[in-house]
């Protein structure tokens, strides 16, 4: 390469600039949150606490590889973050694919705590490589010979969109990532906040991008390790689930982040990102807290059929069932004829428990909860 493009050839490497007052808003919002959501947590009964963990750590291996363009399957997640967790002992076989990032987002869950490690990356690298046989290197950096780098477009007309340090510097280079995130992380550490560390993580990673595949989801996984430490609980925010819902700017912010070492706008993109994610957190809390309140007043007031389609509803999660439910919804779900329906939906209706709306064949219910 002729010219020194990229921030990891320029003298200053790995010191990256930032100006602090311009993040003084995102991290007091970020301690407020970490407030709210511990506080919210409080209200929320064991096991209810167990679901929203199984809940969050599920959407998160499913979105961080949905950035990537890996569709994986929910159920196999869930049931293997269960198992992973300890909570569930089933016989279901589980794809590698599944397994394998289940097991990574169980270790970064329990784990959050520990310095990190070269044999902890080479793990999650391992574990999230698990089937694979087209990688030369797994469970260690990358040593091949040809440059290492970001690409879109035709194979033979390739945009390039970043080039890493070459393999031969990755041992070095890592060195350094390690020592320097562990002492960011160390206790008696006060001169950076935690977005700032949270954000450096994340682009310093992508920009050794140390393995030969896997990277972006090794740098959200850090970043939810460096969230943790900083609050001194599991992260459980749904960053991927919020950077997956707009995949275009966290691209376009790297890209535009990974040449000089002034990385402001990469901190502010992220930093909301954060935010973001701690809010998705938080409504998944209210929403668990009013289903429990739910079920406690409503349990005894409801037949068999009510209770399943309540479930099924509850099971769509916060965003709700997608289009409110119909009266022939309810006939499949309840596996019930059309009067049955229309007389369960009707004693649902006056007791509150579900809200009515439109007329005739745009008729829908939705439940009667804060949202
Ligand atoms: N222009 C860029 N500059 C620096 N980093 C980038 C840039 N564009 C994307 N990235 C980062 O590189 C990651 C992709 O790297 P890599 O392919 O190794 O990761 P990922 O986890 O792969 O998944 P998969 O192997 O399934 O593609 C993205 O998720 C993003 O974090």
């Amino acid at each position: 390469m002729a010219h020194k493009i990229w921030n990891w050839q320029q003298k200053e490497w790995p010191h990256f600039t930032y100006d602090e007052d311009a993040l003084k808003t995102l991290e007091l919002k970020f301690s407020q949150n970490t407030g709210t959501v511990l506080g919210a947590f409080k209200h929320v009964n064991e096991n209810e606490k167990e679901h929203l963990i199984v809940e969050i750590l599920s959407n998160e291996a499913l979105k961080t590889s949905e950035i990537e363009g890996e569709y994986l399957d929910r159920d196999s997640i869930q049931s293997s973050i269960k198992r992973n967790l300890g909570l569930k002992v089933d016989k279901k076989k589980i794809a590698p694919a599944e397994f394998g990032i289940s097991e990574m987002m169980v270790d970064l869950y329990k784990n959050f705590n520990t310095p990190l490690s070269h044999q902890q990356l080479f793990d999650w690298h391992k574990m999230l490589t698990n089937g694979r046989r087209d990688l030369k290197d797994i469970g260690t950096y990358r040593t091949h010979e040809d440059p290492m780098q970001v690409v879109s477009g035709r194979l033979d007309k390739p945009t390039i969109h970043f080039e890493a340090p070459p393999s031969h510097d990755m041992l070095k280079e890592m060195e350094q990532f390690v020592l320097w995130f562990n002492t960011m992380h160390s206790e008696t550490e006060h001169s950076v906040l935690p977005i700032a560390k949270a954000g450096i993580t994340h682009l310093y990673f992508v920009c050794i991008h140390p393995f030969e595949d896997g990277n972006g989801r090794i740098a959200r996984a850090l970043t939810e390790k460096s969230v943790a430490q900083s609050v001194g609980q599991p992260a459980l925010i749904s960053l991927s689930k919020t950077i997956e819902s707009n995949k275009k700017t966290y691209y376009n912010t790297l890209e535009n982040n990974n040449k000089s070492l002034d990385i402001n706008d990469w901190l502010l993109y992220f930093g909301q990102t954060i935010l973001d994610a701690q809010n998705d957190t938080l409504k998944l809390i209210d929403f668990l807290i009013e289903k429990a309140k739910f079920f406690d007043r409503y349990t005894t007031l409801m037949n068999e059929r009510q209770i399943k389609v309540v479930i099924r509803l509850f099971d769509s999660g916060y965003e709700g069932f997608k289009g409110g439910l119909s009266a022939e919804n309810y006939t499949k779900i309840a596996k019930t004829s059309a009067s049955t329906a229309t007389r369960d939906l009707k004693d649902m209706v006056d007791k509150k428990m579900l809200i009515k709306t439109g007329e005739l064949k745009s008729t829908r219910y939705w439940l009667n909860i804060k949202y």
